[in-house]
């Protein structure tokens, strides 16, 4: 069974623009899918219909079997356990720790009170130090957030996601605002979790090659459509063309 499905969703902001237009997709466990297409064509307005970020107008989204566009709201934390998020600019609380940015992960499962007092158990801290150095940056743990790198803080990002026990990670531009070498580190860490623990990995990206090299599948938006959905192989010249009409000529070097 399908991990998400989405069957026909439509988003519209305001009256008479479109944003998704019946948008139809699926993705299985343990997939790692990415999502491109021109500025403007609904990548982030679709990846945050998929938690409720974004209210869809019309259509299902079922993850697990369940429809979240149905779910009220102590269901809905419930789900948003399970859907861990990775931001283009991190959305950590800079004056915090890493390690408190980390655990701030841990809060759909607690009480309001007790997230609030930072009231995290033993086995939570263990298990954020411990993915601290999956991401190798232990040594930052008791370093205020603003003092590390973009790719650093990244990677923090990551570990807050990762922390929740998702079993699926969206991701909306997460190398949007990195340079090339920290964008690598970081795409190297989001295939792996795919491949090594086995979590769906659901991501924008603007980089067409980034996505090629690194998707099971890719999905093409243009304008609010799927354009594209298939193997990176079969996303060609042409393709590229369609999915990103006039912006593809900047796109398409060789
Ligand atoms: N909160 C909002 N209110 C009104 N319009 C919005 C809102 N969020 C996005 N839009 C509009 O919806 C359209 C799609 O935006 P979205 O950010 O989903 O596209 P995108 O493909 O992620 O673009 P980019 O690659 O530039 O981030 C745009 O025309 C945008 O202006």
């Amino acid at each position: 069974m399908a991990l998400l499905e989405v069957n026909g969703i439509s988003k519209s902001y305001q009256a008479n623009i479109q944003v998704l237009r019946n948008i139809e997709f699926s993705v299985n466990a343990g997939e790692f899918v990415s999502i491109i297409g021109p500025s403007g064509a609904g990548k982030s307005t679709l990846l945050r219909c998929l938690n409720r970020l974004v209210e869809v107008n019309s259509g299902e989204i079922l993850f697990n079997g369940l429809d979240v566009t149905k779910l009220k709201r102590k269901e809905l934390r419930q789900l948003r356990t399970n859907i861990g998020m990775v931001f283009q600019h991190y959305n950590l609380v800079p004056r915090l720790t890493v390690i408190e940015n980390v655990l701030h992960g841990r809060f759909g499962y607690k009480s309001t009170l007790a997230g609030m007092l930072g009231h995290f158990t033993e086995e939570e801290k263990e298990k954020a130090f411990s993915l601290l150095k999956q991401m190798g940056i232990e040594e930052h743990a008791y370093k205020r957030c603003d003092q590390l790198s973009g790719g650093q803080q990244q990677r923090v990002g990551i570990c807050r996601a990762l922390i929740q026990n998702p079993k699926l990670i969206l991701c909306d531009e997460p190398i949007a605002s990195l340079d090339p070498n920290a964008s690598k580190v970081i795409m190297d860490h989001l295939r792996s979790i795919t491949t090594d623990l086995g979590i769906t990995c659901l991501v924008n990206l603007h980089q067409v090659e980034v996505a090629q090299d690194n998707s099971d599948r890719i999905i093409g938006l243009n304008k609010g459509e799927v354009i594209f959905d298939g193997k990176p192989i079969r996303l060609d010249r042409t393709m590229i063309e369609h999915v990103y009409g006039m912006e593809s000529r900047e796109l398409i070097t060789v």
